[in-house]
């Protein structure tokens, strides 16, 4: 990787990073995953974007802020003028944060008076109006979010969620201003910023709103948002030359063969779902939670029980489990140290599967996948076939265990035969 970024991007979890590389490709933009900053020795491809993937979605303010500050210094220096702190659709964050604390600190670095802020993403029902997010026909703390187990979303008010996490005043470009056109958006952020506003939510119905949104974005330094935003930045670089054209990623399609599984550590409505469908089309193992949390023995459980089953075809070792049953263990041991329990199991699962000759890997969850990407040590992903909206195959680079394929789902996101639909085209 030689020449300047056309865009610099840092996620706050695996699979949001996956899903904005996947449109970032689809859109033009040549686009490479790292897990974090990669390290000087890593041999990368040629590209216009990276996404540096981080696992700071909830982790403490203070060490995500660290976190992407020093991977927004790496980008600036591989010449990326635009920043764009990927967030999840559903702005998963609590009231401590992390997205406010690190929109603070990227803007002050960033020197920007203004940050254009939106999850929009309408091609996976992510809508916003007047400041408030929709998912779907439903306000957010109507949706499935509202039983998120590390993050319940309780207000779709995005100016009042974002200021209860940032020290800057937070405003509302509205859709009346954005369907004006990039003009009407940029006379609106400036007498906000006139006004001492540092950030404003920019409302986006319809990917139209996006393009003049990542218009408008190209002017400054750092945006906040997911894929939509990234899809009207893409567009705006492309269409204005500042990138290569219908540059695409010269991406190996070499079958890695082997066995696969499918980790599902997720307990969102769409996974689960996608759990009870899978029964139908493969062997499915249901961990006991409350197994996990006392000890190793379930994962030693599930590892013997897949070894006997992977040459046979795919399988499923799922933890999903529902609403009132996780707010049921969380009572029982605590929100974060169930979530990390759970998490290291399915690391500790994946990592005896690699031993085994698993080289196809499907996981489901955005913290199941960091806990699982971290301990098989990959450091960067290429992106390859969409298996479902903001879920692409990737091909992994510089893997411990050589060549391996991985869908990274996010919880909410695919389609009721997802595990199916990824196998098919992970081959
Ligand atoms: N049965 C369960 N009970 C409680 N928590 C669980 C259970 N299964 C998984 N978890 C935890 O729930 C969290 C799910 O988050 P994540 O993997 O990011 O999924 P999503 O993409 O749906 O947000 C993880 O911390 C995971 O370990
Ligand atoms: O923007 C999105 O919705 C996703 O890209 C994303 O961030 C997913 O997060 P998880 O649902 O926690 O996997």
């Amino acid at each position: 990787m030689t020449s300047a970024l056309s865009l610099g991007c840092i996620a706050d979890d695996y699979t949001g990073a996956s899903d904005l590389a996947n449109t970032l490709t689809r859109a033009g933009l040549r686009t490479v995953q790292t897990i974090g900053v990669p390290p000087d020795d890593l041999a990368l491809p040629e590209v216009d974007a990276v996404v540096v993937s981080l696992k700071s979605r909830s982790i403490e303010a203070g060490l995500a802020v660290e976190r992407s500050r020093a991977s927004e210094k790496w980008l600036r220096g591989r010449g990326a003028r635009h920043v764009l702190f990927k967030i999840c659709s559903t702005f998963d964050s609590t009231d401590a944060g992390n997205i406010g604390p690190v929109m603070d600190a990227l803007r002050r670095d960033s020197g920007d008076t203004i940050v254009l802020v939106t999850p929009a993403f309408p091609e996976t029902g992510r809508t916003v109006y007047q400041g408030n997010l929709f998912v779907g026909a439903v306000p957010l703390n109507e949706s499935p979010l509202k039983d998120h187990p590390l993050n319940p979303m309780h207000d779709s008010n995005l100016a009042r969620v974002l200021a209860r996490q940032s020290k800057t005043k937070i405003g509302l470009v509205n859709l009346a201003a954005v369907s004006r056109g990039p003009d009407a958006v940029r006379a609106r952020l400036a007498d906000l910023a006139g006004q001492g506003f540092g950030a404003a939510i920019v409302d986006a119905v319809f990917d139209r709103d996006l393009e003049t949104i990542g218009a408008v974005a190209l002017d400054h330094r750092l945006s906040v948002g997911a894929s939509g935003i990234g899809l009207g930045l893409a567009h705006a670089l492309v269409t204005s030359r500042k990138t290569k054209q219908n540059a695409s990623n010269t991406l190996s399609d070499t079958p890695v063969g082997g066995p696969a599984v499918c980790l599902a550590g997720s307990c969102s409505q769409a996974t689960l779902q996608q759990v009870a469908n899978a029964e139908q089309a493969m062997p499915v193992l249901h961990l006991d939670p409350e197994q996990i949390i006392s000890g190793k023995d379930e994962s030693r459980r599930a590892l013997a029980w897949a070894k006997d089953r992977i040459k046979d075809g795919p399988i499923l070792i799922a933890s999903s489990s529902t609403p009132e049953e996780v707010a049921a263990l969380q009572s029982r041991h605590g929100r974060n140290a169930t979530g990390h329990a759970i998490e290291q199991a399915m690391a500790d699962i994946a990592d005896g599967l690699v031993l085994a000759g698993v080289r196809r890997l499907v996981v489901a969850g955005g913290e199941t996948s960091g806990a699982v990407v971290d301990r098989l040590g990959i450091p960067a992903f290429l992106v390859g076939a969409e298996i479902a909206a903001g879920v692409p195959v990737l091909r992994a680079v510089g893997a411990k265990a050589g060549e391996m394929l991985l869908a990274l789902k996010s919880g909410n996101f695919g389609g009721p035969e997802f595990f199916s639909d990824a196998l098919k085209l992970m081959r």
